[in-house]
């Protein structure tokens, strides 16, 4: 086997190890999450249900005592202690792309999927919701400003499915299909 065809399988079977869901709020990661959860029989990890355990406190609570970087600093943290694993299905938190390192780290921990959504499909979702404080005041600005900023740190993902026009569980059978190909 040359070299390139060593890295290839070896590609290909870290792939196949986990799925890794990254994007923007409200694209569905923890609902789809739990249906491929379901669907292949693996563990289910949602980090920000795990920092919500171990920090005994809402997300929105760490945000306002701690900040920002501090749960971003949770979060990484779970986030490799996670992908220590196999056959597991991690839902990540929209922002979980953002410390440097980690996208590496998923892409070498399994497939990497990226769910997206229009501006207007996310506002829908999250209406009258107040469990994601990044969204507070003016949600429809906010999320425009973060989708701007964040465009381009969804990119590394080895595939994206938009979920605007999909139900959550057509975008599991999508998923799945990619998975087992
Ligand atoms: N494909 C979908 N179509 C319509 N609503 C969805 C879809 N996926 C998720 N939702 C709803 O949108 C909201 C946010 O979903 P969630 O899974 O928490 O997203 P994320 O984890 O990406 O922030 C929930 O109320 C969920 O029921
Ligand atoms: O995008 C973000 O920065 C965040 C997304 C949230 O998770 P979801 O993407 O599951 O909503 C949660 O981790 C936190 O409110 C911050
Ligand atoms: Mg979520």
């Amino acid at each position: 086997m040359t070299g390139d065809r060593e890295q290839q399988s070896e590609n290909r079977a870290n792939r196949n190890r986990n799925i890794i869901l990254v994007g923007m709020m409200a694209t569905g990661k923890s609902t789809v999450g739990a249906m491929l959860a379901e669907e292949l029989g693996y563990e289910l990890v949602d980090l920000d249900h795990v920092i919500i355990e171990s920090e005994g406190r809402s997300i929105a609570e760490i945000f306002a005592s701690e900040g920002e970087a501090y749960f971003r600093k949770l979060e990484s943290a779970a986030l490799l202690r996670m992908l220590e694993g196999e056959g597991r299905i991690i839902s990540t938190g929209g922002g979980a792309v953002l410390v440097p390192g980690n996208a590496e780290i998923m892409l070498a921990h399994g497939l990497v999927v990226a769910l997206t959504a229009t501006e207007e499909a996310i506002l829908a979702r999250v209406s009258g919701d107040q469990n994601r404080p990044l969204l507070a005041g003016n949600a429809q600005e906010r999320i425009r400003t973060i989708m701007e900023q964040r465009r381009e740190a969804y990119r590394f993902a080895h595939c994206t499915v938009d979920t605007s026009e999909l139900s959550a569980a057509e975008v599991s059978q999508h998923i799945l299909m990619h998975y087992r190909g």
